[in-house]
């Protein structure tokens, strides 16, 4: 998360493009792109939505102006950043209007996505219901191409508290180097099929195959990582892709679950949450991370993943726009013919769960917005 910038869009005489907002996260590793994509007939009284608002509970209005569209996530490898510009130009983001409208809005009112967090423990993913009146403190480790740990107090109260520069571009970097895979994903993929037993020392290989009962160990605990590879008379080509992809995600994931947790206790925060765009929503990872931190914590301290885990800096200078117009603009459901719904409870935007993605990391929320 390294240059955040709004693209403000500016009026113009040329032809006006639907997107309306974007904002840009330009990483060590990858770009982030947020932009929100307005509906054509989107500025209309919708009696669809109208009716299924108040089937909701929400209150309609005639009068009221709507604004349909799609909030859409993309990325682009920083080192592709034409790429990036190419995609920006091609689809007109940086032209249009209607960002000052409702600049408001965004910052204002996407500031709680339902079913945005979660716990992942035993393969299992819980989405947390989180009371915002007990939300801070809490710990942010955002696992990039290098992790930052913030602690967070309140909204727009936050210290950067500690880092480590062993993170995802240590992960992708090494793994590239001892794999030859050529992306990320296939890297990631490669770690599903390994067994890191094979290169990781255990506690076991110590003591003769059994636990270290005295100090608390069990045989399975990894006593070194890679530590297996020193004592054989393997070479590099000896071990298969596919362990070393394993203990390397281990490793990574592992050494990032203590830090957290050491921060964790330093503070006496209860709640981490992880985000970064190395975690892509991959079951060992959550896994290592959670039970890293369940184990140092003693069952203390929780692990909490983001749906949108890689689009925060994004999302954060998305929602940064300079203060506009229209006060009070309410947020409302979008109609079901959308494969992603977004309601209005109060005035925050929930999405639920079934957002459109490419399997890329790229996905887009469906909204619709109701001036009041
Ligand atoms: N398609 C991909 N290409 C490259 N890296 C990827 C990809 N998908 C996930 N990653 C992982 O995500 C990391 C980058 O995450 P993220 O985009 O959150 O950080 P960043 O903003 O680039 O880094 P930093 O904040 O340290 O500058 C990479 O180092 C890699 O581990
Ligand atoms: C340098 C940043 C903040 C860039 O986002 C990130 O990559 C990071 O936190 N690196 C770890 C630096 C350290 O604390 O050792």
């Amino acid at each position: 998360m390294d240059h955040l910038a709004h693209v403000s869009n500016q009026p113009n005489t040329q032809p006006q493009s639907q997107i309306s907002h974007l904002a840009l996260d330009i990483g060590g590793s990858l770009i982030k792109l947020v932009y929100f994509c307005r509906y054509d007939d989107s500025c209309r009284d919708d009696d669809e939505l109208r009716s299924q608002n108040e089937s909701l509970g929400s209150k309609s209005d005639n009068s009221r102006p709507v604004l349909g569209g799609k909030l859409h996530f993309a990325k682009f490898e920083t080192s592709k950043i034409n790429d990036c510009l190419e995609f920006i130009h091609s689809m007109k983001l940086h032209l249009g209007g209607g960002a000052y409208k409702f600049a408001d809005l965004f910052k204002e009112k996407l500031s709680v996505i339902h079913q945005e967090a979660f716990t992942y423990l035993d393969g299992q993913k819980e989405f947390a219901q989180i009371d915002p009146n007990d939300l801070y403190p809490y710990l942010l480790v955002n696992i990039g191409s290098g992790v930052s740990m913030i602690k967070v107090d309140g909204d727009g109260k936050f210290e950067r508290v500690s880092g480590t520069s062993l993170g995802g571009g240590t992960f992708w970097g090494l793994g590239r180097l001892l794999t030859k895979c050529k992306n990320f994903d296939e890297l990631l993929e490669l770690s599903h099929q390994g067994n890191n037993r094979v290169i990781d020392m255990l506690v076991g290989d110590i003591y003769g195959g059994t636990d270290y009962a005295k100090i608390g160990l069990s045989a399975t605990t990894i006593a070194s990582s890679f530590g297996k590879a020193i004592s054989d008379n393997k070479e590099l080509v000896d071990y298969k892709p596919e362990d070393i992809s394993r203990s390397l995600l281990r490793m990574i994931s592992n050494n990032i679950g203590q830090i957290s947790y050491l921060n964790a206790l330093r503070f006496g925060l209860k709640r981490i949450f992880f985000a970064g765009f190395f975690i892509r929503g991959h079951a060992y990872t959550m896994d290592t991370i959670s039970v890293a931190v369940n184990f140092w914590s003693k069952g203390e301290a929780e692990a909490m993943f983001l749906r949108h885990e890689g689009f925060l800096g994004a999302l954060g200078a998305f929602m940064s726009y300079e203060k506009q117009c229209l006060d009070g603009l309410t947020v409302n459901k979008i109609p079901q013919r959308f494969p992603i719904s977004v309601s209005s409870a109060g005035n925050k935007i929930y999405c639920s769960m079934n957002g459109k993605s490419n399997g890329n990391g790229n996905e887009s929320i469906e909204c619709t917005v109701y001036g009041t």
